[in-house]
């Protein structure tokens, strides 16, 4: 450590490389370092550097994944520059604010709507249905809008992508997708995609707007690089187009988001796209014991398509990793559940030390009840959840009409709640009046007068219902608390509540009330915030932005969720075929090696303890199944600790389900529960050679899924193999006969 970094707190506590790599100054930065390194520590501190050496904070853009990240970076910086706003963001935030700051290069009015999934959805139904070509009605709405998500994140436009597209659905889709785009440009709105597109399409071929950008972000840095999509990355090469001063870090073995279009590449790639690049490496960890680092250093090993990299730690050995095997899902929680009560009450731990990680969210019901039981607090990290009730989206529908009057999703959901006599062949008039004169339906209710065919109490419920909007909308400049409560009052959305004898409306009521406090809590935090701030901060909430680090409560999240957190003691549940990896994965080896990564994101988040968990019954998806442990359990280094905490045999034989059957001797299974015997050779996914055919291997059939092998006796013609299937229990087949792919071999 240098003399200065002795006494400058922002140099303070970091490694020489991670001194380094914050004081580098001009031209491109690579940081590419595992988990745990200190990334996000060097990105932040590398900001105030920027700012203390004279960069003006208006010339500095820092990325992150999430919100809540943005917030604690922003944080963090204030403490150590009192007072610079600099501008932290996601891509998605960044790209809204852009959008709004430089509406005219997009054609947009400043107050777009930015519409979320179940918005899409209704406009993507509503273009389906305008749409003229045959065979459109063979596909899901989910389908198309999901073939027009992945052509903006290729930045393709409705006319590139009929010329690039020869399958049936990506033609059709196109067909589509030019429809949508109209249609959300007549509601003057903008999807999620849109924010990352139109943004990096403008910078790729305007040239002004690129100068003009160029002129005032200066300095870019991006966080968890390796998750960037093809829009993202654009951005963020033609954002530093001219100044060439971009930083970015990341770590591949992380990269876990590949179905939303993430491309690994991206990273791999950055010294190629700026080749004057100073490349920096950080292979300490600061995060977590040795025995938690090496278990998931020697499972991302398996890894084939990876650059090696060794990652070390001078922290303690600390306790072991432990494999945890429990009779049944219900146990698992359960017994969790005790743990961590114990951990507590005997003062090892508080409940915020705790984090539960989850494949995926339906798995997270069995651990809420067991914690309901126990008496344990906890957060269920997932979305916020309150603004998707169907009451809080009616009041928010109204706030969006008012800031954009030609939302026309937001006015369908708003015109008849309360109700206002207002049919549906009504709606359809309007609708057809509207396009007609190429207004808004807000607009077309104004003047309902001239459309024909909307009579009596149809036609005073609109008159009326615009009338409201138009009072309304002279307060759109009132703070955001008090515009909710004009809104409640005046549109008879408060009085409709509580003149109800339902007492579900009377919860309702409590939860409109309480979305007033929402935004008066956002406004109090920054006292220049507007409804539209309201609003987007809601709309582009990840699942993290919902959680509450501040109380002392144990967090269950999925494992996507996990990403950039750490928590003393973690557990993560399911860990078993079908389920991590994920059924979804197993025909491909590169998607089996986006679960291991998964799997290697949930464990380097722990720093003292690690506990991997599985069941011998799953009950899930309304089924108890025999669950099959993970073939990543079986990859893990001998001193990992395996614990079978299930009540052995005699009770097994009397679950339901397995009747009179032998018990499943758990000792051919994947691993033994004394000793990690690794498989010979990593996860495989290939067509069955029936002298592989052992039991214990991991096995799919095109019929019955995921199983395990039991048994192989008899020779030639006469060899049987004996399956038991995740779903479908035992089966018997002649070897030679059966097709099956190996999953993973024992
Ligand atoms: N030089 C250091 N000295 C002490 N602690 C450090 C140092 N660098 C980082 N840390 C601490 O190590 C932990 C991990 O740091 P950080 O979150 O920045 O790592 P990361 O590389 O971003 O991790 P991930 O890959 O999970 O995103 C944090 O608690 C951080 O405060
Ligand atoms: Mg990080």
């Amino acid at each position: 450590m240098t003399e200065l970094s002795a006494n400058n707190p922002i140099l303070a506590d970091l490694t020489p490389e991670q001194a380094d790599a914050v004081q580098h100054m001009e031209g491109p930065l690579l940081i590419l370092a595992g988990a745990g390194s200190g990334k996000t520590r060097v990105i932040t501190r590398r900001v105030a550097h920027l700012l203390q050496q004279g960069v003006k904070p208006y010339n500095v853009l820092a990325i992150t994944f999430t919100n809540k990240a943005a917030q604690e970076m922003r944080q963090r910086i204030d403490t150590l520059l009192p007072g610079n706003r600099v501008w932290i963001s996601t891509f998605h935030s960044f790209g809204a604010r852009i959008m709004r700051q430089y509406a005219e290069h997009f054609d947009l009015d400043k107050n777009f709507t930015i519409y979320d999934m179940d918005d899409r959805l209704k406009v993507i139904k509503i273009a389906m249905d305008a749409v003229t070509v045959p065979g459109v009605e063979k596909f899901t709405p989910d389908r198309i809008g999901n073939a027009i998500s992945r052509a903006k994140n290729q930045l393709l436009t409705p006319d590139a992508f009929y010329r690039q597209e020869n399958d049936f659905l990506g033609q059709i889709a196109s067909h589509v997708y030019a429809i949508y785009q109209k249609k959300l440009k007549e509601a003057n709105a903008v999807d999620f995609d849109d924010l990352l597109f139109m943004p990096a399409l403008a910078l790729q071929t305007n040239e002004d707007f690129r100068n003009t950008l160029d002129a005032r972000f200066k300095y870019i840095l991006i966080d968890e690089y390796q998750d960037t999509n093809q829009a993202q990355y654009i951005m963020a090469r033609f954002l530093s187009k001219a100044s060439q001063n971009i930083c970015v870090v990341g770590d591949p073995d992380q990269s876990i988001y590949k179905w939303r279009g993430s491309d690994i590449r991206n990273i791999l790639d950055f010294e190629r796209d700026f080749p004057k690049a100073k490349v920096i490496t950080l292979d300490r960890n600061y995060r977590s014991t040795k025995s938690i680092l090496h278990a998931a250093s020697t499972l991302i090993s398996r890894n084939k398509n990876r650059k090696k990299k060794g990652l070390i730690t001078d922290n303690p050995e600390g306790e072991a990793v432990k494999v945890l095997t429990f009779d049944s899902g219900l146990d698992e929680a359960d017994q969790i559940a005790r743990q961590i009560k114990d951990k507590v009450a005997s003062e090892k731990a508080s409940y915020r030390d705790f984090a539960i990680f989850v494949r995926m969210n339906a798995l997270t019901r069995t651990i809420e009840s067991a914690f309901i039981k126990n008496g344990i607090p906890y957060q269920i990290v997932k979305g916020l959840a309150f603004f998707e009730r169907k009451e809080n989206k009616d009041i928010l529908a109204y706030l969006r009409l008012l800031v954009n009057p030609q939302d026309n999703i937001s006015f369908l959901r708003a015109v008849n709640e309360p109700a206002r006599g207002i049919g549906k062949v009504s709606l359809e008039h309007l609708s057809g009046f509207a396009e007609q004169h190429q207004i808004g339906l807000l607009r077309a209710a104004a003047n309902v007068e001239k459309v024909p065919n909307i009579k009596g109490k149809a036609a005073k419920g609109l008159k009326e219902f615009a009338q409201l909007m138009h009072v309304l909308r002279e307060h759109i400049e009132d703070k955001p608390h008090e515009v909710i409560q004009l809104v409640l009052e005046q549109s008879g959305y408060r009085a409709m509540l509580k003149d109800s004898r339902d007492p579900e409306d009377e919860e309702r009521l409590a939860n409109v009330e309480e979305l007033i406090t929402a935004a008066m809590q956002f406004y109090n935090e920054d006292g220049e915030r507007t409804i539209t701030d309201f609003l987007e901060q809601i709309t582009l909430a990840s699942d993290v932005d919902g959680w509450d680090e501040k109380q002392d409560h144990v967090s269950v999240m999925t494992l996507h969720a996990s990403k950039g957190l750490e928590f003393p003691i973690v557990y993560i549940l399911a860990v078993e075929e079908g389920i991590l990896p994920h059924e979804r994965s197993l025909q491909k080896d590169e998607d089996i090696e986006e679960e291991r990564r998964l799997a290697y994101v949930g464990m380097t988040r722990a720093m003292r303890e690690l506990f991997l968990c599985n069941s011998k019954v799953r009950e899930f998806r309304g089924q108890s199944l025999y669950a099959i442990p993970s073939s990543f359990l079986g990859e893990l280094p001998e001193e990992v600790q395996r614990q079978d905490l299930s009540i052995s045999s005699q009770r097994m034989a009397s679950y339901s389900g397995f009747g009179t059957k032998a018990p499943f001797d758990w000792n051919k299974a994947a691993f033994t529960s004394s000793s990690a015997k690794v498989s010979p050779s990593p996860v495989q996914v290939g067509d069955t050679l029936s002298e592989e055919l052992r039991p214990g291997t991991i096995v799919q059939h095109e019929g019955y899924g995921i199983g395990q092998i039991l048994d192989v006796n008899g020779f030639g013609a006469l060899r049987k193999v004996k399956i038991r299937f995740a779903t479908q229990g035992d089966k018997t087949f002649v070897a030679d006969k059966v097709k099956l792919k190996i999953v993973n071999k024992k």
